[in-house]
């Protein structure tokens, strides 16, 4: 069954849906963005997390001291490096209890040799827009990934929505989906829009990766 990543989540009503909803990840966004969120609300918010469901930090070329430092306060589960990082400072999180997935930006093909040289737990594909890191809204050309054999585990990332996520789970067949733009409406999380592409990723993502 293919894995959901709500990213974003900022209030507590937030919280209450995903764990209605009962999606796998919890994605909180640590990094310059309107999504952003402080240790002290984010303590507040994990506090109210179903336990079954995992908390991933999202970071942007931080301090490595302060994503541990974060990280082990609000005991996080997966770290999503998603700036510049490179191996060496991945590796400083490797055999600390954490989950580590590096997301790439995909322009065109030649993005995708990253992918296969990180040593890595998870590869986040995201879609690449100039001047932003994630949480874009807008899709890449999925058919880059057409006979790519990934070790890792990928996570599908990028203007996905209830509309167009059964297409690309068919298409990438990815381990999980992750959703930040196309589940919101007016910038905050609609809970009925997150409740229609959970029941699609449900419908569509049968298979195992
Ligand atoms: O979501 C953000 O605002 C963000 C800002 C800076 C770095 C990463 C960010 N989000 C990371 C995510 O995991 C998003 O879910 C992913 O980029 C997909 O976002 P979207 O295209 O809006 O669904």
């Amino acid at each position: 069954m293919i894995r959901i990543k709500i990213c974003g989540l900022r209030r507590k009503q937030d919280i209450e849906w995903i764990n209605f909803l009962k999606v796998d990840y919890a994605g909180f966004v640590f990094a310059e963005s309107r999504r952003r969120v402080y240790l002290k609300e984010a303590e507040r918010l994990v506090a109210l997390l179903e336990k079954g469901i995992k908390k991933v930090g999202v970071f942007v070329n931080q301090n490595p001291d302060f994503v541990k430092g974060v990280c082990s306060a609000l005991g996080i589960d997966v770290i999503q490096l998603h700036g510049d990082e490179g191996q060496k400072e991945i590796e400083s999180y490797l055999g600390l209890g954490f989950e580590v997935w590096k997301a790439i930006r995909i322009k065109d093909k030649s993005d995708l040799i990253s992918a296969f040289e990180y040593r890595v737990d998870g590869i986040l594909l995201d879609a690449a827009v100039r001047g932003m890191y994630g949480g874009t809204g807008r899709t890449f050309n999925w058919d880059i990934l057409k006979g790519a054999y990934f070790k890792n585990k990928i996570i599908l990332a990028g203007g996905l929505d209830p509309q167009n996520v059964g297409f690309a789970i068919t298409k990438v067949k990815p381990f999980a989906v992750d959703v930040s733009s196309g589940v919101e409406t007016e910038g905050y999380k609609d809970f009925f829009k997150m409740k229609e592409f959970v029941e699609r990723v449900r419908r569509f993502g049968k298979h195992d990766r």
